[in-house]
């Protein structure tokens, strides 16, 4: 029997499980974020990426490792509001349905601001702007509808725009950062409460992960060629990340629970 791992078939995780070997009592379960939060929850992967949302709705039933996270500091790239009218006017909003953590930092961003706003569940790309004011994307079909936008790949990150053709692109983490100076996690790795992680398999994900961001440059080619997008945008887009729950990350999430009226319960695998 193996050891089953949830694993999102994005871009953003792959330098995490790039060199990751499956075999050997491990074996990998692809899904997207929505999935894997529920595939945990029943029982039919053993430990998996699960949204930071998701985690503190259920922290009576899951508990996270203490060093693996899915966050970053400013700008992620891919967790992208588009849409064309000003932020203030959104009305009627289009909701990626393979996110929990980001649909929950949109509508907490919105409210602050005062902004009431209808939400709909709904698959589809840029098309869906003729039915709705904004559109939310995440992972590998934001930055690959970002991508489309631009004519250009800017030499330098102040250059990269944030309206193309008519279309701005709210990045959500970057809205985060402005008003909290602070990290934003979109994403944990968890077990059940009452499955630890096995220290072999936790020592594999982390040798692996030092492989992935030793070896950026192998890894963003990969994924580049996968989405069709060019290598220099793929390797930006990764190294921005933060896969090391650090303390700075941990504050973000505390500050994200409190935003959302959620305990922080401050509780990881000592492993
Ligand atoms: C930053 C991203 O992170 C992902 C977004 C998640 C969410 O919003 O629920 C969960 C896990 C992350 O891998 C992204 O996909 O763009």
């Amino acid at each position: 029997m193996s050891y089953i791992l949830g694993v999102p078939r994005y871009a953003n995780t792959a330098p995490l499980y790039h060199f990751l070997e499956e075999g050997d009592g491990l074996a990998f379960r692809y899904g997207v974020p929505t999935e894997l939060n529920q595939w945990l929850l029943e029982g039919s992967v053993d430990l998996s990426l699960v949204s930071s949302y998701f985690y503190l709705e259920n922290a009576n039933k899951l508990r996270p490792l203490p060093d693996f996270s899915v966050a970053d500091l400013g700008p992620v790239y891919s967790v992208n509001l588009f849409h064309r009218k000003p932020w203030s006017d959104l009305r009627r909003i289009a909701l990626t349905t393979e996110s929990a953590t980001s649909v929950r930092l949109l509508q907490y961003l919105l409210e602050k601001g005062g902004i009431e706003a209808q939400y709909t569940s709904e698959q589809g790309g840029l098309e869906l702007l003729e039915r709705y004011d904004a559109v939310l994307l995440i992972g590998d079909r934001a930055i690959s509808t970002y991508f489309g936008l631009l004519s250009i790949i800017p030499e330098s990150v102040h250059q990269v725009p944030t309206e193309v053709e008519g279309i701005r692109v709210t990045d959500l983490s970057m809205k985060w950062f402005e008003q909290t100076r602070l990290p934003f996690v979109f994403g944990v790795w968890a077990t059940r409460k009452n499955a630890p992680p096995p220290p072999e398999i936790i020592r594999r994900l982390r040798a692996a992960r030092s492989l992935g961001l030793g070896n950026l440059a192998a890894v963003a080619g990969t994924e580049a060629q996968r989405l069709n997008v060019p290598e220099r945008l793929m390797q930006h887009y990764l190294w921005n990340f933060r896969y090391h729950l650090e303390a700075p990350d941990r504050l973000g999430l505390q500050a994200f629970a409190q935003a959302v009226g959620l305990p922080y319960p401050d509780d990881y695998w000592d492993v």
